[in-house]
């Protein structure tokens, strides 16, 4: 086995558990890996095929990922190939049912969809073992839940005896029972690693996402650039639900990443689509301002004269491919991406990553966050979110049918917002929300336990608040009990005869984003819940709307 890892990965030793599962997947063992990002998982799917010389199937999400591993692969002397629809060599089928190669990776789509008679001739050619990458997308209970995924199972009818293998850096027992259960593993060995990564720091900040925000963000990351290595800067992820403005957008973006325009046209043309489009539909806004996002720090790194390279899922094929080669070059040193990037980047030298927003759940930020630092040293983790992040639960449950995944969606949110709002050791939390077993109650590499969090007594503050939400009814939300306690004297407020509360007046000293994260805070401890569900955007959009825009666009 060693001689194998040697001469085909140039290592000479196997890091914790590699050697093991390998062992087991030779035995005929179904196996469930569930390690941190950048363990090394990888390869203990790729070295049975080459002991065995037989070969792996391997089913993986993105085509793009597939195409990079298939790449290093086949610089390393390993035969390898991908199955997915941007394959146009049919050549490659009947290379791959014959059995010559040693790697065959193929998305959830293709593997179901292949005949029964492709199955039959690859096993008689010889099949090593069935690995199932990123399998937390199996789960509903998972953070990137796909259909297709839960689908794999009926390939068991075909694989008898094959050892299936799931794979993934990020699964809660829920979802670890799920895939288990899916992928109809018989008492399989299952290997957890530790989840910690101790060479990141991890911290957080609240922010108000403003220009001159994006300017001290900007500043920040040329201090950690100073120390050499790549950032990335993950704006937060939303499902790209609106085709059709993503579209419009994405051509202006394109089109302005490539030429030294002012954001004056653009912001004209976002301002118009967030008019028109929020008063209909919630996740068109989003979009929109999750590209727009990007678009702000790009150009404010770009005053800053950073060399900096832009990502996002609506771009076209060949300038996301520019982008990428860019940043693995290090010919850019800062990448502004929507997590559209990353999956299976590999760059050991990532020193920072910043997210510019509170991500949908606490596994993808353990993903998205796992880039950094892969070469083992000090690196960097940062989270800027505002309030605003955690009412985005509707958007995200927005494509979902099903009421598990709602509510996972739910949870996972909640759960984020918990990680933002932690007075205590950030890491320990992370940890403990993986199901790892913790020591210490302090990690020394988060702002909590470095103290750059100072702490404070709100005792006073909370009380008013939650005695001007209960003195008002409880059933305004937070604006007007903020209101009330900074003395307003609005319509409702005198109507409702709220200028009467004995609060009134009393929280003049802070500003309304003050007593909001307070409120927050609040929230997130189950100190004030909130009863009501914000009912779902109206569904209705008039395509007139979107044509009269893009008509607009094109005229300015
Ligand atoms: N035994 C080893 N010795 C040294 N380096 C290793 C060893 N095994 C793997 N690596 C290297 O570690 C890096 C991370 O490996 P890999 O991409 O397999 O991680 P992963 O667990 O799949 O991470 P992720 O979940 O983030 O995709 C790679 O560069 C790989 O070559």
């Amino acid at each position: 086995m060693e001689s194998v890892l040697k001469r085909y990965f140039g290592y000479s030793q196997f890091r914790p558990y590699q050697k093991e599962i390998i062992q087991h997947i030779l035995d005929g063992r179904d196996c469930l890996v569930v390690m941190a990002t950048g363990s090394g998982k990888s390869l203990c799917y790729q070295i049975p095929p080459l002991l065995r010389r037989k070969t792996a199937v391997v089913i993986s999400p993105l085509i793009a990922l597939m195409q990079d591993q298939v790449m290093s692969l086949k610089q390393r002397g390993i035969k390898a190939e991908y199955l997915g629809s941007t394959q146009t060599h049919q050549t490659v089928y009947f290379v791959a049912e014959s059995g010559v190669l040693d790697l065959l990776y193929m998305t959830p789509e293709k593997a179901c969809s292949l005949s029964q008679s492709f199955w039959r001739k690859l096993l008689d050619s010889g099949i090593s073992l069935f690995a199932v990458d990123e399998a937390h997308c199996i789960s509903e209970w998972g953070h990137d839940f796909r259909k297709e995924y839960k689908q794999l199972h009926a390939l068991r009818q075909y694989l008898l005896d094959i050892p299936f293998v799931g794979l993934t850096a990020t699964a809660t027992e829920k979802v670890r029972k799920d895939i288990t259960n899916s992928l109809k593993m018989s008492n399989p060995y299952i290997a957890i690693g530790s989840f910690n990564r101790e060479n990141l720091f991890y911290g957080v900040k609240s922010c108000h996402c403003t220009l001159s925000f994006v300017d001290a963000l900007v500043g920040e990351i040329s201090k950690h650039l100073a120390g050499g290595g790549s950032t990335i800067i993950y704006c937060t992820t939303i499902k790209d639900t609106e085709q059709v403005s993503c579209y419009m957008i994405t051509m202006n973006s394109e089109h302005y990443a490539n030429s030294p325009r002012t954001l004056t046209q653009y912001e004209i043309c976002c301002l118009l689509c967030f008019i028109l489009t929020i008063n209909f539909r919630i996740s068109a806004e989003m979009s929109l301002k999750i590209i727009y996002q990007s678009l702000q720090i790009f150009e404010a790194l770009r005053n800053a004269k950073i060399k900096a390279s832009m990502y996002h899922g609506q771009m076209g094929n060949k300038a996301r491919q520019e982008s990428h080669r860019l940043f693995t070059r290090d010919e850019v040193q800062v990448m502004v991406a929507t997590v559209a990037f990353g999956m299976g980047i590999d760059k050991p030298n990532v020193r920072c990553v910043i997210h510019y927003g509170c991500p949908k759940s606490l596994e993808s930020y353990y993903q998205e966050s796992g880039r950094c630092g892969r070469d083992g040293l000090a690196s960097i983790c940062w989270l800027y979110y505002s309030r605003r992040d955690f009412t985005k639960a509707d958007f995200y449950c927005g494509e979902s049918n099903s009421v598990n995944h709602r509510k996972a969606i739910m949870e996972s949110l909640m759960a984020a917002e918990k990680y933002c709002l932690l007075s205590t050791c950030r890491r320990k939390f992370l940890l403990q929300y993986f199901g790892e077993q913790v020591q210490f109650s302090s990690c020394g590499n988060c702002d909590v336990c470095l103290g750059s969090q100072r702490e404070r007594d709100l005792s006073r503050e909370s009380f008013l608040l939650l005695g001007c939400i209960h003195s008002s009814g409880g059933r305004w939300g937070l604006n007007l009990p903020i209101d009330i306690l900074r003395g307003s004297r609005a319509k409702r407020i005198i109507e409702n005869g709220f200028d009467k509360l004995p609060q009134h007046g009393l929280g003049k000293d802070y500003s309304p984003n003050w007593w909001k994260e307070l409120g927050g805070v609040l929230l997130a401890h189950g100190t004030i819940t909130v009863k009501k569900y914000l009912p779902r955007p109206v569904e209705f959009f008039h395509p007139c709307l979107f044509i009269f825009i893009y008509i607009y666009i094109t005229i300015i």
